[in-house]
């Protein structure tokens, strides 16, 4: 069985992963779609996270009705910050007759030579990469990468989402109605929970 693993804060999931993971698990080779919620991404500060049981919980929420999707803890118990080549290395121990695959937006392909041990990444695993226009390149004109043309590499032709967390969380604050933004289940959880006010 083929998984994507799609890892990520969640705070909150919005529309934008849903749709990206769902195109995933129907239009690619992947049988589903893992959504592993990261306690701590080692280039993000950590203020403004929600506890990993809450954001659990809203993947939970977003994913209980499609069966290809499914929400992880994995992270949860492995050392902090979480570097993604452990996370494989681990689950590929706990799963091994699962093959994983990453799943990430082309504009986290242009930074991912930053990441730990990328080459040990690549060298194990296939990454699905979609279309995703940058904040810090909106016109989005293709920069090359060092990873072109890799045989690991599959671009997949998801739709463009411009949704992010951060908008959502700001939205909040501001009194502002962001329900279309997010999965029915997940925006009645955050509004009963009284979430980013
Ligand atoms: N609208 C979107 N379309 C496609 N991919 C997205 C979208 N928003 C986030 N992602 C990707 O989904 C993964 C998890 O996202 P993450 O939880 O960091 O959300 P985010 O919306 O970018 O969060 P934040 O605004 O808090 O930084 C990352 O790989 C991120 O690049
Ligand atoms: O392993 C690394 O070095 C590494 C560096 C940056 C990001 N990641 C992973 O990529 C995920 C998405 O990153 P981001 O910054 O788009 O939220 C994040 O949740 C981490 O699991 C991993």
């Amino acid at each position: 069985m083929k998984i994507g693993l799609y890892f990520g804060s969640f705070n909150p999931i919005h529309i934008g992963h849903l749709v990206i993971a769902n195109h995933l698990a129907e239009y690619s080779d992947l049988d589903q779609v893992w959504f592993v919620v990261t306690p701590h991404n080692p280039f993000k500060k950590k203020s403004s996270l929600l506890d990993n049981y809450q954001r659990l919980e809203m993947v939970y929420r977003a994913t209980k009705d499609y069966t290809k999707l499914k929400p992880s803890d994995i992270e949860f118990n492995l050392s902090q910050p979480n570097y993604t080549v452990n996370t494989l290395a681990y689950l590929q121990e706990k799963y091994p007759y699962y093959e994983f695959a990453l799943i990430m937006g082309e504009d986290n392909l242009k930074s991912f030579h930053k990441w730990k041990n990328h080459d040990v990444i690549l060298e194990n695993h296939h990454i699905y990469v979609y279309p995703r226009i940058s904040k810090h390149n909106p016109d989005n004109h293709q920069d090359k990468t060092q990873f072109d043309g890799h045989k690991k590499i599959h671009l997949v032709n998801a739709p463009i989402m411009q949704l992010s967390s951060t908008f959502i969380r700001k939205s909040i604050k501001a009194g502002k109605n962001v329900q279309p933004m997010l999965p029915q289940h997940v925006w009645e959880y955050l509004d009963e929970m009284n979430f980013y006010k």
